[in-house]
């Protein structure tokens, strides 16, 4: 939005009453909401440029709010539905933004409803397009306050879109599907991958070691003030983000290809193993986010910046391939995924997870491994991909993941023995303590070579 349209929108003899306490920390979260729906922006990338100016704690209360109203989305919308009578007209598209935003600081956070009330009605003042519609943003988010919670309690309404729900209804059964969607309503916790000693960094940074070797923190703040962060002792990457890279069991002396590795977990997994690693990505901004990663926890790599549909090199002990898919597994820490991706992304998203996939098994020296994996709980991006290339190539074999590997729990394999886990996994009484992204893994085996039985 341009400075313009936020200029106060009528000339008054009138003396301007006194800013709201907390109005740009509303006016960056509604315009990290805007940029997410009508830029099309990811919210991260968003609330970074909108949020400059602000204090850490202004910054991580837009955030908050910004996330909070894409997580709930759902619920708001439906809410919004009933206490509207009449929808706002296409050019007060921000007094909708204006409503959730305020709607869900009463709802879900702990604001004072005087202060989310006031702030969405002083921001809708601020543009000509909605400056007619204060009255009915007052009156709606007063009565949201009064009677929303019981609504919503009554409604029990979806927070992502039909086409998902439908889709992890399919895939996992209903009961798994309401499951998983209510397991995104909490945001997740930082979890941290250790380079050694997971029991000591856990203690000093008052955190719980996971079964699969992680330190799980929550309400962790600004993760570089954190003891350990400047010294390289660790990095952040969810629980389930670790699985793939263990998969390869990947040890001093091997050649390992990381294909789509920026910013680097996997790479610097597999590095700290001691493997030889060769980091493709074709992004070179993010590989220059994985140099530094990697530069702070003092670790190497090869890296190289390609399309990992036809990087020639190897061939190698093992191939890892973190495909770019639509992150749905990630919706609990980024909600914006939810509503920024539609069934065309997924179907494009496969075409290149196969270009990337049947290359990829050429790389692999015969007796090799090639690890496939993606954030996404969509199965025609994980279980799909590698039915099809077992379809296609008869030289690869599936080598099944075993309960209690890398502390893998049984529940997270499927009947192929392929890894698949889901928001809903790890549960904990605490909601913002428990919970996996959803990840899809298979480790398969290239026939022959020295290791052929
Ligand atoms: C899921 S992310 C990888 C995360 C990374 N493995 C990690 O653990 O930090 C997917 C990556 O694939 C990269 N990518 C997308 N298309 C690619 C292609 N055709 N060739 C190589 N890399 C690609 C993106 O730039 C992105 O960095």
């Amino acid at each position: 939005m341009s400075e313009s349209s936020r200029r106060p929108h009528a000339a008054s003899n009138r003396r301007a009453a006194p800013a709201q306490p907390g109005l740009a920390v509303r006016r960056a979260a509604a315009d990290a909401f805007d940029a997410v729906f009508v830029n099309g922006r990811p919210l991260e990338e968003a609330l970074d440029r909108l949020t400059r100016d602000l204090d850490d704690r202004d910054r991580a209360l837009a955030r908050m709010i910004a996330a909070t109203t894409l997580r709930r989305l759902g619920s708001l919308r439906a809410l919004l539905a009933a206490f509207v009578e009449k929808p706002l007209p296409e050019k007060a598209r921000r007094g909708e933004t204006l409503l959730l935003i305020g709607a869900a600081q009463v709802l879900f956070m702990d604001v004072p409803d005087h202060a989310a009330v006031a702030t969405s009605v002083d921001l809708a003042g601020e543009q000509a397009s909605t400056a007619g519609f204060k009255g009915l943003i007052n009156a709606v988010l007063r009565r949201i306050a009064r009677e929303g919670r019981a609504r919503l309690e009554a409604d029990a309404v979806y927070d992502q879109p039909d086409w998902l729900i439908r889709g992890w209804t399919q895939a996992y059964g209903a009961e798994a599907a309401g499951a998983i969607a209510r397991a995104l309503a909490s945001e997740a916790p930082l979890d941290l991958t250790v380079k050694t000693d997971p029991a000591l960094w856990a203690e000093r940074l008052g955190g719980e070691v996971l079964p699969t070797g992680s330190v799980r923190l929550v309400d962790a703040g600004n993760v570089t003030a954190l003891p350990g962060f400047g010294d390289g002792a660790w990095w952040v990457q969810d629980a389930a983000a670790s699985i793939p890279a263990g998969l390869v069991h990947a040890a001093p002396g091997m050649q390992v290809a990381d294909l789509c590795a920026a910013p680097g977990g996997k790479t610097a997994q597999l590095a700290a193993a001691g493997a030889q690693v060769t980091a493709v990505d074709r992004s070179g901004a993010r590989l220059k986010r994985l140099t530094q990663n990697l530069a702070r926890l003092g670790l190497a790599a090869e890296v190289v910046e390609a399309d990992a549909s036809n990087f020639q090199g190897g061939p190698f002990d093992a191939v890892l391939i973190d495909a770019p898919c639509s992150a749905t597994g990630t919706i609990r820490r980024h909600p914006d995924v939810a509503w920024s991706k539609a069934p065309a992304d997924i179907a494009s998203l496969c075409a290149l997870q196969g270009r990337i996939l049947r290359h990829a098994a050429n790389l692999v020296r015969p007796g090799g491994v090639l690890v496939y994996s993606t954030c996404s709980l969509e199965p025609e991006e994980g279980e799909g991909q590698i039915a099809a290339l077992l379809a296609a190539r008869t030289d690869y074999e599936r080598v099944p993941v075993l309960p209690g590997e890398n502390g893998i729990a049984a529940e997270w394999i499927n009947a192929a023995g392929e890894v698949r886990t889901l928001p809903t996994h790890l549960p904990h009484e605490d909601p913002r303590r428990g919970g996996l992204d959803g990840f899809f893994a298979a480790r398969l085996r290239r026939r022959g070579g020295p290791d052929a039985a």
